[in-house]
């Protein structure tokens, strides 16, 4: 008979999970993912359920590595317009790859702000200037605050701007992040001279223009993950060297690439592998719309360490 499936809290999730060790579980995960039928990742495109009524998406997103022997399924909701509720809400389903049983119901919130700024972290390694030293991040949400502790993994920053529809949140972040940062008032301000530009908002028309952009920057462009959604206006697209976490994703649903027809120079696993190459010294974007592999690689990392402590914590009671 099976056993009863563990709950994983968020809290718990975040004392677990040590951010350099998913950095490099996440890197070669996405690293396989590019890899095709080699790499020994499965996972479909998500499927996306829009409720229209109350303008929401439902996403479920599926995903095995066999080289990690790692099989679980995301559920995840986003509301752009909740107020007292976060406006992602998720939960993964860990299942035991040898036969299916359910394992553990881990929060998603918790990993999937950490996982998709581990991933920008990843790409911010290959494609951004070594000697980047000021970041600005559009958004002062949930994903700012994980992408502001996943880039500060690879370097320190002299300055960090913010911008953000709503004033007060961004003040909000500048003094959780302390003297480094300034709260801006325009894009614009934000990203004149920036190295690393992050984009991490809500919106659903073009935010960033190229005219503001530093040649030889390099962007995270996070958000706009529906296909009629976009944070970043046509000609950057067209004029930087496009990198993605995965094409047959990004084709379906990330708006910047399909709205502005650009080309996607390559998936970042395939410069990982070496495949193609990262051209830091040209303005650099990376367009994400987030992957099951990188939820499943960071529950992998969860449920085991969990299991461990609560064997330890039988063995050695207090
Ligand atoms: N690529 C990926 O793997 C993932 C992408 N996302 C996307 O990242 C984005 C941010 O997510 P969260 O931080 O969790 O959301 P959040 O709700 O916590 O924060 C959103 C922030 O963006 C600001 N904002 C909204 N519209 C804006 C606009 N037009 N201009 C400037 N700022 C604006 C809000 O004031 C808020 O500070 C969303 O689009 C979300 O869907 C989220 C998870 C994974
Ligand atoms: O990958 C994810 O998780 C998400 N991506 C786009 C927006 C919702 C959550």
């Amino acid at each position: 008979m099976s056993q009863a499936p563990k709950y994983i809290s968020g809290e718990e999730v975040e004392k677990l999970l040590d951010l350099k060790e998913l950095l490099n579980s996440i890197e070669t995960a996405l690293g396989n993912y590019s890899k095709g039928k080699d790499g020994g990742v499965v996972q479909p495109v998500r499927l996306v359920v829009p409720i229209e009524k109350h303008h929401g998406h439902l996403g479920v997103m599926p995903g095995y590595s066999s080289s990690d022997e790692a099989l679980a399924t995301k559920i995840v909701a986003f509301y752009p317009e909740n107020k007292d509720l976060p406006t992602h809400q998720a939960w993964v389903l860990m299942q035991d790859p040898t036969n299916g049983s359910l394992n553990a119901i881990i929060d998603g919130v918790s990993i999937t702000s950490i996982r998709t700024g581990i991933a920008s972290a990843v790409a911010t390694k290959h494609l951004a200037n070594p000697n980047s030293r000021i970041l600005a991040l559009i958004g002062a949400g949930v994903q700012a605050r994980s992408h502001f502790k996943a880039l500060s993994l690879l370097q320190s920053f002299d300055e960090v701007r913010i911008f953000s529809r709503t004033r007060a949140s961004a003040q909000k972040l500048a003094k959780e992040i302390g003297k480094t940062a300034k709260v801006c008032s325009s894009v614009e301000e934000a990203v004149e001279d920036a190295d690393i530009i992050t984009t991490v908002s809500f919106a659903t028309t073009p935010i960033l223009k190229a005219e503001w952009v530093k040649p030889g920057a390099h962007i995270n462009a996070v958000g706009a993950c529906r296909p009629d959604w976009r944070e970043l206006e046509s000609r950057l697209m067209q004029e930087s060297v496009v990198y993605c976490d995965s094409r047959d994703a990004c084709s379906q649903e990330a708006g910047d690439i399909i709205l502005s027809e650009c080309d996607v120079f390559a998936e970042i696993g395939e410069v990982i592998n070496g495949e193609k190459q990262a051209l830091w010294e040209k303005t650099t974007i990376f367009k994400s719309v987030g992957m099951a592999i990188e939820d499943v690689l960071s529950a992998k990392i969860v449920y085991e360490k969990y299991m461990h402590q609560l064997k330890q914590d039988s063995e050695y009671p207090a």
